[in-house]
C-alpha cells in the first residue's frame, strides 16, 4: 500500500512496491510471458559475449562494439562518411583495425598482391551478394557480384580480351564522337550565354552517354536534355548506396530485397536495361541502324562471344554483361572526372601547369588522340593522384582468408575463415609509402624528383604500385580499367586545350557520400573560350 507523507504526495517505500507489484509478479502467465521474451535475449547476449571471447580476431583493436556485432559497420557505411572514418580509426588503432566480429580492415600495401591475387583462392565475401538480381525467380550473379571463383572464371572467358587495350582502343571513334558532343553542349549552353556550368552534373551526363555509345552504339541522351531525364543515374546512387549498406549485413538483403512477398531494395534502372534489350534484339535482327562495322562496341563483342563459347552465352548472358558495364563504369568515372577536376581547379598552381602542358600539345576543339594523351606526363601524374586521393570504391573490399591463413608483418597468422580486406582510400594514403603528406592532394609526387634517378623514380613506382588498389587487383581486378584510363586520359586534355574553366566560388566545398562509391556533388564553375 501507498503511504502519504507529511507533504502530502504519495510515496512508495520498497515494501509498498512489493506489495503493488506481488500478485502480478506470483501470476503464472507473467512468468511464462517473462520466459518466452527473456531467455531467448539471454541466450542470444551469452552467445554474443561466448563468440566475442573466443574470436581468434579479439587479440586485434578495433572499436569494442565491431568485435560484438556487424550492425556498427551499418551504422558506418549508413553516416555516408564511411571513408573518413575508417580513416581516423586507422590512425588511432595502427595498420589493422577490427571492424567486425569477423572482419579486419588492413593497411599493408605489402600484402595486397597476396591478398587480391590470381590463384583462385581468395573467395569474395557474401558482401558482393546483394549486387544481384531476380531472373525467372532465381538469385542470378553477374561477373562482379558471383563469389564462386570458378563460376566467375566460366563467366569472365568469353570477354576478357574485349577489355584489352586493342579492344579498347579500337572503340577510339565513338569516343571522339562523345567528346565532340561534349564540348559542343558546353560552347553553346555555358560558354555562349555565360551561364553558370555545373561541371559535376555536366561529367556525370557525359560518362553515362560515354558508356552508352562504347557500349551499344548508342547515347542515352543525358548531355542533350541537360539532365537525368529517366531518374537512371539517380536510381544507380541508389542502388550502389544499397550495395555498401546491405553488404555489411548481407543476409538483410535476403529480408528487403529478395523477398517475394514486398521488396524493398532500390528500384531498377529500367530504361537502361530496356535500351539494352531493344539495342540487342535490333543487333541480333540486323536491324540495328546505330551500329556500323567500323567501329565495334562491346554489344558487337559480346554477340561474338556467344559464337565462341556457346555454352556459356546466351542473350541473358549479354544483357547482364551489357548491365555491369554501365553500372559499374559510368559513375566510377563520373566520379574520378570530378575529383580531377574539383582538387585541380582548387590549386591553380598545378591546374595551370597542367593546362600548359596540354596547351602546349593539343589544339582546341580536336578529341585529343590517346596515343598523344599518353606522352603527357604530368597528366599522367594527376590522372596517379586523383585515384590515390579520391578512389570512387572507397569501401573495404572483402576477402575470406583461405587454408593456411594469412601472416601479417607484425607477426600474427589471422586463421582461415575470417574475412580482411583493404580499402583503397586507405591504402592509398598511406604514409609509410606516399609520405607524410599523403593526406595533401599533389600529383608532383608521381614526378621523378630532383636527385632521382630514372632507376629508382622506376623502382619507386614499382612500390607505390602495391598500394594502388583503386581497380582492385588479383583475378577480380576491374576489366574496365583500361577503358576508363582511356576515357580520362582523352577528355581532360580535350576541355583544357578548349576552354578556360574556373570555380565560380574558389572557396567551393563540395558535396560527399562515402560508402561503396565516393561520390560527390558540386563544382560550379564558369567557362570561356581558350585564351
Ligand atoms: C575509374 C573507373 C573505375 C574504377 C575506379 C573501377 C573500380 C573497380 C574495382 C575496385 C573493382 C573490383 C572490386 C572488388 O574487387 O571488390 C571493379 C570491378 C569491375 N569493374 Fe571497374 N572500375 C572503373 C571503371 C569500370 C568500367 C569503365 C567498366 C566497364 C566498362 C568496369 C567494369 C568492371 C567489372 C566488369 C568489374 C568486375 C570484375 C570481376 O570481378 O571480374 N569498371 N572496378
Amino acid at each position: 500500500m501507498s503511504s502519504v507523507a507529511s507533504s502530502g504526495f504519495a510515496t512508495a517505500t520498497p515494501e509498498s512496491w512489493y506489495d503493488d507489484w506481488q500478485p502480478i509478479l506470483n501470476d503464472t502467465r507473467f512468468q511464462l510471458a517473462s520466459a518466452v521474451v527473456l531467455a531467448p535475449a539471454v541466450a542470444v547476449l551469452l552467445w554474443f559475449i561466448v563468440a566475442y571471447q573466443t574470436s581468434p580476431l579479439k587479440k586485434y583493436p578495433g572499436p569494442f562494439l565491431a568485435g560484438f556485432t556487424n550492425l556498427w559497420r551499418l551504422r558506418q557505411a549508413i553516416s555516408a562518411d564511411y571513408a573518413p572514418r575508417m580513416k581516423r580509426l586507422h590512425e588511432k588503432h595502427g595498420p589493422v583495425v577490427r571492424i567486425g566480429p569477423n572482419l579486419l580492415d588492413i593497411d599493408y600495401p605489402e600484402l595486397s598482391r597476396t591478398v587480391y591475387n590470381t590463384d583462385g583462392k581468395w573467395k569474395k565475401t557474401d558482401f558482393y551478394k546483394n549486387s544481384s538480381s531476380i531472373i525467372n525467380g532465381k538469385i542470378t550473379y553477374h561477373m562482379f557480384s558471383e563469389v564462386d571463383q570458378v563460376e566467375h572464371a566460366r563467366l569472365k572467358r568469353p570477354v576478357v580480351r574485349h577489355y584489352s587495350v586493342p579492344s579498347v582502343r579500337a572503340m577510339e571513334p565513338h569516343m571522339d564522337a562523345v567528346i565532340q558532343e561534349f564540348i559542343d553542349h558546353l560552347q553553346a549552353r555555358f560558354v555562349d550565354t555565360r551561364a553558370e556550368c555545373p561541371l559535376g552534373e555536366w561529367l556525370a551526363y557525359y560518362a553515362w552517354d560515354f558508356l552508352g555509345a562504347v557500349t551499344f552504339s548508342q547515347k542515352f541522351g543525358y548531355m542533350e536534355a541537360g539532365k537525368d531525364f529517366d531518374g537512371t543515374l539517380s536510381v544507380a546512387d541508389q542502388s550502389i548506396d544499397y550495395l555498401g549498406m546491405c553488404g555489411q549485413m548481407p543476409w538483410l538483403d535476403h529480408v528487403l530485397d529478395k523477398n517475394p512477398v514486398y521488396p524493398l531494395g532500390p528500384p531498377n534502372i529500367s530504361n537502361v536495361t530496356r535500351i539494352a534489350v531493344e539495342n540487342m534484339t535490333a543487333r541480333l535482327k540486323g536491324e540495328d541502324k546505330n551500329f556500323a562495322e567500323e567501329k565495334p562496341d562491346f554489344l558487337q563483342y559480346f554477340i561474338e562471344s556467344k559464337d565462341t563459347h556457346p555454352d556459356v552465352v546466351n542473350e541473358g548472358t549479354i544483357i547482364g554483361y551489357l548491365l555491369l558495364n554501365l553500372i559499374a563504369g559510368a559513375d566510377t568515372t563520373a566520379i574520378t572526372l570530378k575529383a580531377l577536376f574539383y582538387y585541380c581547379l582548387k590549386d591553380q598552381q598545378v591546374y595551370n601547369k597542367l593546362q600548359d602542358e596540354v596547351r602546349a600539345r593539343f589544339e582546341p576543339n580536336k578529341p585529343v588522340p590517346m596515343s598523344e594523351a599518353r606522352q603527357c606526363l604530368y597528366l599522367e601524374a594527376v590522372v596517379n593522384e586523383t585515384l590515390r586521393f579520391h578512389p570512387p570504391v572507397s569501401m573495404c573490399m572483402e576477402r575470406i582468408v583461405p587454408e593456411g591463413g594469412l601472416a601479417l608483418p607484425d607477426g600474427s597468422v589471422v586463421p582461415e575463415g575470417s574475412c580482411v580486406g583493404m580499402n583503397p582510400y586507405i591504402v592509398g594514403r598511406n604514409k609509410g609509402m606516399f609520405g607524410q603528406d599523403a593526406d595533401t592532394f599533389r600529383p608532383d609526387r608521381w614526378l621523378q624528383q630532383d636527385g632521382e634517378t630514372e632507376e629508382q623514380h622506376k623502382e619507386r613506382m614499382q612500390r607505390w604500385g602495391t598500394a594502388q588498389l583503386q581497380f582492385g587487383g588479383g583475378s577480380r581486378i576491374c576489366l574496365g580499367r583500361n577503358m576508363s584510363i582511356m576515357e580520362v586520359y582523352k577528355v581532360v586534355p580535350t576541355l583544357l586545350a578548349t576552354f578556360d574553366i574556373a570555380l565560380t566560388d574558389p572557396n567551393e566545398v563540395w558535396w560527399t557520400s562515402s560508402r561503396w562509391f565516393y561520390r560527390t556533388k558540386g563544382i560550379k564553375t564558369t567557362i570561356r573560350p581558350r585564351k
